[in-house]
């Protein structure tokens, strides 16, 4: 029988994120007592899965989790899920807020409540727990009069408290993605996927761009882009990113190849199913508008044109210093030619171009570049 870990106790938002992951299927659920418990129960194989909220609509990135995933390589990122998460305010029994003197919960749940906390609650000492269930659990085993929870729906079912207010979250559409982490590496079929990595980027001018710029030559969209302290010293990051793509793409391969040469070190974080959303995300051409479309080929055009301006200041740019050292180079060997060629050909049949218009193209500008 699989075995899921997740944030416990009953009644959390990690709760029902395992709830909606499973859908028909069955399995035991296993609550755990904190994040880190959830990442060694699968570990140490206790559980095949664990659940992890790893970002939030308001609040964005729960850092802890980041850090988690990057200090155990031993799991990996096997789906991702968005959870709707609506808060709940609850007490023993019905109150006025007034009389509400210590409000618990998640961190988390604190945080994206903060302005109805601030508006409604300012006398309230708020008090982080581990979980929002266990934040509603403590209300019925403390009983305290003056003491509120903010919980999900389901705790205040579960521990039979009253609910004092709802949908009390700074967003009305709240919602949290979640992680399912696991010892196995998805493998690669027909799906869409993405990759999470975390890149240790060498502390040097122009570090950033260097990174990116692989991405953007191989043609790889990119989801998520954020930094975190690399707890060395001050003023070095981690940059965790999220890209459109499986680690087994020959494409996605080589840039991870590429990084993994030329930075401090990369972390795979795991290649999984992207979530449905991301998939249904881009509209359908036929769904955009003419004039949209249109305006859009405009817009490539005059990109065009101005990366041909980008490319001449680079080309003059490097004459100028060629002079300056006295070593201008000679012009490149018909081999060294002929690989760049071939290689200008394939990213065309990639992306549906005809070869040879392209080679055309590319062989022409080439000859007006050297002429200048
Ligand atoms: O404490 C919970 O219920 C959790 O599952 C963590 C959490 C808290 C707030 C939003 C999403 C997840």
């Amino acid at each position: 029988m699989r075995k899921i870990g997740y944030l416990g106790p009953r009644g959390t938002f990690s709760d029902q994120a395992a709830l909606q992951y499973l859908g028909e299927e069955q399995a035991e659920l296993v609550p755990c007592n904190t994040l880190e418990d959830v990442c060694r129960s699968v570990i140490e194989g206790i559980c095949s899965e664990g659940i992890l909220p790893i970002e939030n609509l308001i609040e964005g990135s729960v850092n802890p989790v980041l850090d988690l995933l990057l200090e155990t390589p031993q799991v990996t990122i096997q789906a991702e899920f968005m959870l709707p998460v609506a808060h709940y305010l609850l007490a023993p029994s019905e109150r006025s807020l007034s009389e509400i003197k210590t409000v618990l919960s998640h961190p988390q749940a604190l945080s994206q409540c903060r302005q109805y906390l601030a508006n409604h609650l300012p006398q309230a000492i708020l008090v982080p727990v581990e979980s929002t269930a266990l934040a509603a659990k403590r209300l019925v085993e403390e009983g305290g009069h003056g003491m509120a929870a903010i919980a999900p729906l389901a705790s205040a079912n579960r521990y039979g408290l009253a609910i004092l207010d709802k949908n009390i979250q700074d967003q009305p559409h709240n919602c949290t993605r979640f992680v399912v982490i696991g010892t196995e590496p998805v493998p690669m079929k027909n799906d869409t996927y993405k990759t999470s990595l975390a890149v240790s980027a060498i502390d040097c001018p122009g570090a950033l761009h260097s990174i990116l710029k692989e991405f953007a030559w191989q043609g790889i969209n990119l989801t998520r882009i954020e930094s975190r302290p690399a707890k060395t010293y001050l003023g070095e990051y981690i940059f965790y990113i999220d890209l459109e793509g499986h680690r087994c793409q020959p494409e996605v391969a080589e840039v991870l190849q590429k990084l993994a040469d030329e930075s401090r070190g990369i972390s795979i974080l795991g290649s999984y199913p992207a979530s449905r959303r991301l998939q249904g995300q881009e509209p359908e051409p036929s769904m955009a508008t003419l004039q949209s479309l249109r305006s859009d080929i405009d817009l490539i055009d005059r990109q065009l044109v101005q990366l041909l301006g980008k490319r001449l200041k680079l080309v003059k740019r490097v004459g100028e210093l060629e002079q300056q050292q006295g070593s201008v180079k000679e012009p490149s060997p018909p081999k060294e030619q002929q690989v760049q060629v071939a290689a200008i050909r394939q990213l065309a049949v990639q992306q549906g171009l005809s070869p040879d218009v392209v080679e055309k193209s590319y062989r022409l500008l080439l000859d007006y570049f050297v002429q200048i």
